[in-house]
């Protein structure tokens, strides 16, 4: 199971007295195994969104749940991918997925047989003994990503996962997304700058308003995957999109 909750969700912060709407009255589903994107300017609170549910920020109003329990802090049922990796450069690729079992005090014998099947998912069949600065961006990134699913989350919570990646890379790795989730589907919360990058992927884009982020829409996306950038059904949804970002900002 994975599903999450937004109900009536606000967010406050006190910036040295003054206070900061980021979000207001945030209420919307993600159901087990959906793959959804949130889609905003700067600063209308995504990344205050995405922080909430793993449990680093607490919401100032409203709740958000999973699986019908409330969340309240950080726990091995969600985990977050980086835009910067967060890999150990110390740490093997191998180490560095196995670091999260061992927090979560998962049998020696098990955790090898976990860390050959991510290593295996994720593509890096051949690079488990490898260091960090011995793999390409789009390589790190696989290592973050096996290191997020290792552990067995319910949701995965991703933050611009892409964004240091160069345009080609950052294509393959938004494939190489879309087949790992298809094999092993997964809730996921990806947030993005990216019109693209929320078609190409998501099963439903939540477009936030200018801070302080509230619902502009919730737009499906109805389109068979892999998604052809060239579709006319493609370009009308990204049309829709950019009206929708762009209006009133
Ligand atoms: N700890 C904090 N204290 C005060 N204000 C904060 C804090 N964290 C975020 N904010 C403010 O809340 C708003 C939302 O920030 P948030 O980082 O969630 O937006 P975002 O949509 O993720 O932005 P970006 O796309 O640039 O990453 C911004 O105006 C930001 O300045």
């Amino acid at each position: 199971m994975g599903h999450l909750s937004f109900n009536g969700v606000s967010k406050v912060y006190d910036d040295r007295g003054a206070p900061v709407t980021a979000l207001a009255n945030v209420t919307f589903d993600i159901a087990d195994g959906e793959f959804c994107a949130i889609l905003g300017h700067s600063g209308c609170g995504k990344t205050t969104l995405l922080n909430m549910v793993a449990g680093f920020e607490t919401p100032t109003g409203g709740a958000i749940s999973l699986d019908g329990r409330a969340v309240a802090g950080p726990g091995w049922d969600r985990t977050m991918i980086f835009q910067d990796y967060a890999l150990f450069p110390w740490a093997t690729v191998r180490e560095n997925i196995a670091f999260g079992l061992e927090m979560k005090k998962v049998p020696a014998a098990e955790r090898t047989e976990i860390i050959d099947h991510h290593v295996d998912l994720v593509g890096l069949s051949g690079f488990a003994d490898r260091y960090p600065d011995e793999l390409s961006g789009g390589m790190r990134q696989r290592v973050a990503i096996a290191r997020a699913l290792a552990v067995s989350p319910r949701v995965l919570l991703m933050d611009e996962p892409f964004a240091a990646l160069d345009d080609q890379n950052r294509r393959s790795m938004q494939n190489e997304l879309v087949r790992i989730w298809r094999r092993e589907p997964k809730t996921v919360m990806l947030v993005t700058h990216s019109i693209d990058e929320a078609i190409l992927l998501a099963d439903y884009v939540v477009v936030l308003s200018s801070r302080p982020g509230r619902i502009k829409q919730v737009v499906p996306i109805r389109l068979d995957r892999p998604r052809d950038e060239d579709d006319p059904d493609y370009l009308a949804l990204k049309r829709q999109l950019r009206g929708l970002i762009h209006d009133g900002e």
